[in-house]
């Protein structure tokens, strides 16, 4: 009777020392911790209609452990508390922290494709109504030119001196695939690793009628390319509107303007 009661509390023992050290990976007082970083940042998106209604959300790898915090589902993102999220061991695939009352993030599939071809820091899912507008006006390539906002977004070239990335200039052209959207979001993995292939150089996936999957080498710079991609979806379809392809050249949009 007694040794029964001593294993059930070794049991609990060890259950709670887990516990414990499942929930030291989500707890910090550095505002810059992965935990707290997708709370601050899923806030500031949802003010910017990226992620309501529960839809899109971010990841983040973290730089000293590599371990990758994700949100869970189906919750409201700008109400997010660092307790909440998974973190994964993108060594195993296995989670090294799961809150017991949620699901992972359906998006996770398609983060965890961004981390693993793209070396990415960071990967953003948006459901901008910018991105949407522009799957919907757009074949399979979203492409915008000459406008000082492409200045943001990586080429995809590197410099050869220093190995920094080099970004867009003012004279080239952005160009972003459009993949269908699928009933599923985990179903989309296909389609995004498609795009990966096709466009080395991308730093974005538009999903049609869905929203954006944008990522970067960090957390700043993902967040960097998201505005700026936005900004520049948003520019496309006020263009559009107006009849100036927002790949036109320079000097080219009076010919099409339909004013
Ligand atoms: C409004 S439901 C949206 C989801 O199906 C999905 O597209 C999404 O972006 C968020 O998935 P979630 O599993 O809540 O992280
Ligand atoms: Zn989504």
């Amino acid at each position: 009777m007694s040794s029964c009661f001593c294993d059930k509390a070794i049991e609990r023992t060890a259950d709670d020392v887990a516990t414990n050290a499942q929930d030291k990976l989500v707890q910090s007082s550095d505002p810059k911790h992965p935990a707290n970083l997708i709370c601050t940042l899923c806030k500031l998106f949802y003010y910017n209609n990226w992620v309501t209604g529960t839809g899109g959300g971010i990841s983040i790898k973290d730089s000293k452990s590599k371990y990758i915090y994700i949100a869970p589902s189906g919750v409201q993102k700008e109400q997010l508390q660092p307790e909440d999220m998974f973190v994964m061991d993108p060594e195993t695939d296995a989670y090294v922290r799961t809150p017991q009352k949620y699901k992972p993030s359906a998006c996770t599939p398609l983060f965890m494709a961004c981390y693993k071809r793209r070396a990415a820091g960071a990967v953003i899912h948006t459901h901008s109504q910018h991105a949407v507008m522009c799957s919907l006006i757009f074949g399979n390539e979203f492409k915008i030119a000459n406008i000082e906002q492409i200045k943001a977004i990586p080429s995809g070239e590197k410099d050869p001196v220093t190995g920094k990335d080099i970004n867009l200039s003012f004279f080239d052209t952005l160009a972003i695939p459009i993949i269908d959207n699928t009933a599923h979001e985990e179903d989309l993995v296909g389609g995004l690793q498609m795009a990966l292939h096709q466009y080395p150089a991308a730093t974005a996936v538009i999903v049609r009628r869905h929203g954006i999957y944008v990522w970067g080498p960090s957390v700043e710079k993902a967040k960097v390319f998201n505005e700026a991609i936005d900004y520049l979806m948003e520019l496309a379809v006020k263009m559009y509107q107006l009849g100036i392809p927002p790949d036109c050249g320079i000097g080219d949009e009076k010919k099409h303007l339909t004013l």
